[in-house]
């Protein structure tokens, strides 16, 4: 059986500038189930963004609340937060941010070294996922600048699965890279979804939203449509195709 892992009541989002209210967020009641891969689709400015911020406790909500399991992270405080995201949550954004000045192993461990104080256990697991992502041995003293951007990329998933966070939030991942380079990210989140991760990912892109099992349409601040694609499979990528475009078009996208 499968549990909610993320559930909204009533979230609204309204951002003010200029003495205008732009309400963006209107009152959504959203449940996200554990080892589901949800896509956030809509139009350009419809709040895709800001919804995935404000699940992942990355931005607060103007009203409303947002339960992870059993926790109202809508009540925490910026520092409470702060610790919410880094013992629970993965990001993965389209500019990958990795840390310049050292290596793809150290960027890593860099992170896993937040969470957990035994050293040798979080270089060992470093090591297996970077292997996993397809990142050999010869790359993990690589510098940042001496990755292609699929590899950055795949660095950047594993730094964000190094603390074996509940839900990966993902934000157009796949953004700044060709086509062969997004495929091999893809196959990665999607091998990781398959293992049992939770994933939680914005795009515009419909062959990076064939990899969700879910695609949930945002407009005009509300969700207008939610559709259940199964599990992704390379042998069924045609039926899905069809079925994702038949929503999008019934969405008006
Ligand atoms: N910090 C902010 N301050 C003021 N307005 C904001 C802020 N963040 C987002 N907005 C506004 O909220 C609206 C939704 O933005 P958001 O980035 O969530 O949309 P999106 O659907 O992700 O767009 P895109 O697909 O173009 O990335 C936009 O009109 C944007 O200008």
């Amino acid at each position: 059986m499968q549990n909610v892992i993320l559930r909204t009541e009533k979230l609204c989002k309204t951002f003010s500038s200029g003495g205008i209210q732009q309400h963006v967020l209107k009152n959504l009641d959203i449940s996200l189930m554990e080892r589901d891969f949800t896509v956030i689709m809509g139009s350009s400015g419809s709040g895709k963004s800001t919804l995935l911020y404000a699940l992942s406790g990355m931005d607060k909500p103007t009203l409303g609340e947002i339960h992870f399991e059993e926790q109202n992270i809508s009540k925490l405080n910026n520092d409470q937060l702060a610790v919410f995201r880094r013992n629970n949550c993965g990001f993965v954004f389209q500019q990958i941010y990795l840390l310049d000045n050292m290596s793809v192993l150290d960027n890593v461990l860099a992170s896993g070294l937040l969470v957990s104080k035994n050293k040798r256990e979080i270089v060992s697991k470093a090591k297996q996922l970077l292997a996993q992502v397809g990142l050999d041995e010869a790359s993990w003293g690589k510098f940042p600048s001496q990755l292609s951007g699929g590899e950055a990329q795949r660095a950047g998933i594993v730094r964000a699965l190094i603390n074996s966070p509940k839900i990966v939030f993902a934000d157009e991942p796949t953004g700044a890279l060709n086509s062969a380079a997004s495929d091999s990210v893809l196959d990665v989140m999607t091998e990781v979804n398959h293992n049992g991760q939770s994933i939680v990912m914005v795009t515009h892109d419909i062959k990076t939203a064939l990899r969700g099992n879910r695609v949930l349409y945002l407009r005009d601040g509300v969700i207008y449509g939610d559709l259940k694609l199964g599990a992704y499979h390379v042998d069924h990528n045609r039926e899905r195709h069809e079925k994702l475009n038949a929503f999008l078009a019934e969405m008006g996208w």
